[in-house]
């Protein structure tokens, strides 16, 4: 069974659809990207999946090892995050707090998950640095991390690539690659379709109040854009 799967998912406001009967599905080495223009209805997808907001209809179902709302989520980015005043060890960790429960400190494993998530997006080195000092790529590589740390195996990420250079964005493209490689599901919203497509294995296309699903390799050959 997927990570993840969305079968006639109709999506909105207050009772109004955006977008309606959406199916996909996100499985280990996955990377569907989501792509649409402006007001398409990508965040209010996202948030229906990561059950901010119920579906007007339809079904969003975790499966194998991310059960419900076992979700590794990297947030749109905001200016507020570049000061933010903690290390990036602090913000790996951070991605346990969830798990925290009542217990007033980080266990062991969460210190050791967050090691490892730091270590598997290749920032281990960056760990005692204040987090508002390193580049965006490297703030945005920690983020990835942060996701890792909370849930290794389902990642939902909001423009990862925004305001990056294109030697930054197409380096956490590759690390992305390089989780999907060891097992980890994507599923992203991009503005940024060239840039992301020769690493999406699916393209849904949010388009006139529904999507389309596209692999990756027929998006190329119809030439898509948005
Ligand atoms: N809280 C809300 N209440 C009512 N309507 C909303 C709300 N949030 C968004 N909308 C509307 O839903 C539609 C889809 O918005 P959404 O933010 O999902 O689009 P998007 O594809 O993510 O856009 P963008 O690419 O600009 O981020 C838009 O028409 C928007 O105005």
């Amino acid at each position: 069974m997927a990570y993840l799967t969305c079968t006639a998912l109709s999506v909105g406001h207050a009772g109004t659809p955006v977008a309606r009967d959406i199916s996909f599905s996100v499985g280990a080495g996955d990377a569907l990207f989501v792509v649409g223009e402006n007001g398409a209805g990508k965040t209010t997808l996202l948030k229906t999946i990561l059950g901010l907001q119920p579906p007007l209809a339809g079904d969003v179902a975790f499966g194998d090892e991310a059960a419900a709302g076992e979700v590794g989520y990297l947030p749109q980015k905001g200016e507020s995050q570049r000061d933010f005043p903690a290390s990036v060890w602090e913000v790996a960790l951070s991605g346990r707090a969830s798990r925290l429960g009542k217990r007033p400190f980080y266990s062991r494993a969460d210190k050791s998950a967050a090691a490892e998530a730091l270590h598997r997006v290749g920032a281990c080195e960056l760990r005692d640095m204040p987090f508002g000092s390193i580049s965006g790529g490297q703030q945005q590589r920690v983020l990835l991390a942060r996701a890792l740390a909370s849930y290794p195996k389902l990642l939902v990420l909001d423009e990862p690539t925004t305001g990056l250079d294109p030697e930054a964005a197409e380096s956490l493209y590759r690390t992305i690659d390089e989780l999907r490689a060891s097992g980890v599901g994507v599923l992203a919203v991009t503005h940024d379709v060239a840039a992301a497509l020769p690493h999406a294995t699916q393209v849904l296309e949010v388009r006139d109040k529904t999507a389309k699903l596209h692999p990756a390799s027929a998006w190329v050959t119809q030439g898509g854009t948005v």
